[in-house]
């Protein structure tokens, strides 16, 4: 059986895709399906793909039928770089405002949510959007954007005056965690079936992250700057912001935040993360 694997479009989640030996893969049949992470996240739900990653919210309304894989997320104590709230007022005025929010994100999104309610007592009216910054402002205070399209519009702003807010800082400067934005997951009912061919997959991203730290994202920035704007500095700068760990700490933050979501209501559950079984202990299968 084909395994479909889902792959985020944007440059963050690089470093777990970017070394994976994409024919030995195929040889065993399993092959890739870049797309947003909204897209992502209700293909695995619909069973379209089967592993991957999606947003960490995704796995929280659905973790009764998905387990994680081991070690490997994407993840930031404070800034993250590419998660903004774009406002014409200081977050502390967005009282009543509407506020566009990008159709791409699942937690970036819920956090938006949590941020403002919770942290600045904030009600705002809410629309889900295609994410093109100067659309968004047309007819709203603020706008939130995520990924690759967050990045792009901090180049191409041209008003000056816009506030800018990093979701990731906010989160950290009120909680003090880190706060994790994406996992990899895998639908339980395929790995009942699939169990080797996830395996294999599972090796090779980790295999992916391990040498992406080990040579500092080198090489994989020199193809990033083919397409994108954006000197070495700043794309270095970018990943060492990121983190790809899943750990002891990123639990307790990303465990605060479903807590927050069940609080406001976001999910049903406060969900537990559930990993594919012996991978945490032996990591293999
Ligand atoms: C760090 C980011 O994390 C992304 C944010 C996601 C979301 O908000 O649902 C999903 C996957 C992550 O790759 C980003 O997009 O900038």
């Amino acid at each position: 059986m084909p395994l479909n694997v889902g792959e985020i479009t944007y440059t963050n989640i690089l470093p777990l895709y970017y070394y994976v030996n994409r024919s030995k893969l195929a040889k065993n049949d399993i092959s890739f399906v870049p797309q947003v992470p909204a897209h992502l996240n209700l293909a695995m739900k619909t069973g379209v793909i089967d592993v991957g990653a999606i947003s960490s919210f995704a796995y929280g309304q659905n973790y009764k039928e998905y387990e994680l894989f081991p070690d490997l997320s994407v993840s930031s104590f404070g800034k993250v770089g590419s998660i903004f709230l774009f406002s014409k007022l200081p977050i502390e005025k967005l009282n009543g405002a509407s506020i566009a929010l990008t159709s791409s994100s699942a937690t970036s999104v819920h956090l938006l949510k949590i941020i403002l309610k919770e942290f600045y007592s904030i009600n705002a009216n809410y629309e889900t959007v295609k994410p093109e910054l100067q659309q968004m402002l047309k007819s709203n205070e603020a706008c939130l954007l995520i990924g690759d399209d967050a990045i792009e519009a901090l180049w191409n702003k041209d008003d000056e005056n816009l506030y800018m807010y990093d979701l990731g800082e906010i989160w950290t400067k009120f909680t003090n965690l880190p706060m994790t934005f994406a996992v990899v997951a895998v639908r339980k009912a395929i790995l009942a079936k699939e169990r080797s061919a996830v395996s294999i997959l599972f090796d090779e991203m980790k295999e992916s992250k391990e040498l992406s730290l080990r040579n500092g994202f080198l090489p994989m920035i020199k193809d990033i700057k083919t397409k994108h704007r954006g000197n070495y500095r700043f794309w270095e700068n970018y990943f060492a912001g990121l983190d790809y760990h899943f750990q002891e700490n990123q639990f307790r933050g990303l465990q605060h935040y479903y807590e927050l979501c069940f609080k406001h209501g976001f999910i049903e559950q406060v969900p537990k993360l559930s990993f594919v079984n012996d991978y945490a202990h032996t990591h293999s299968m």
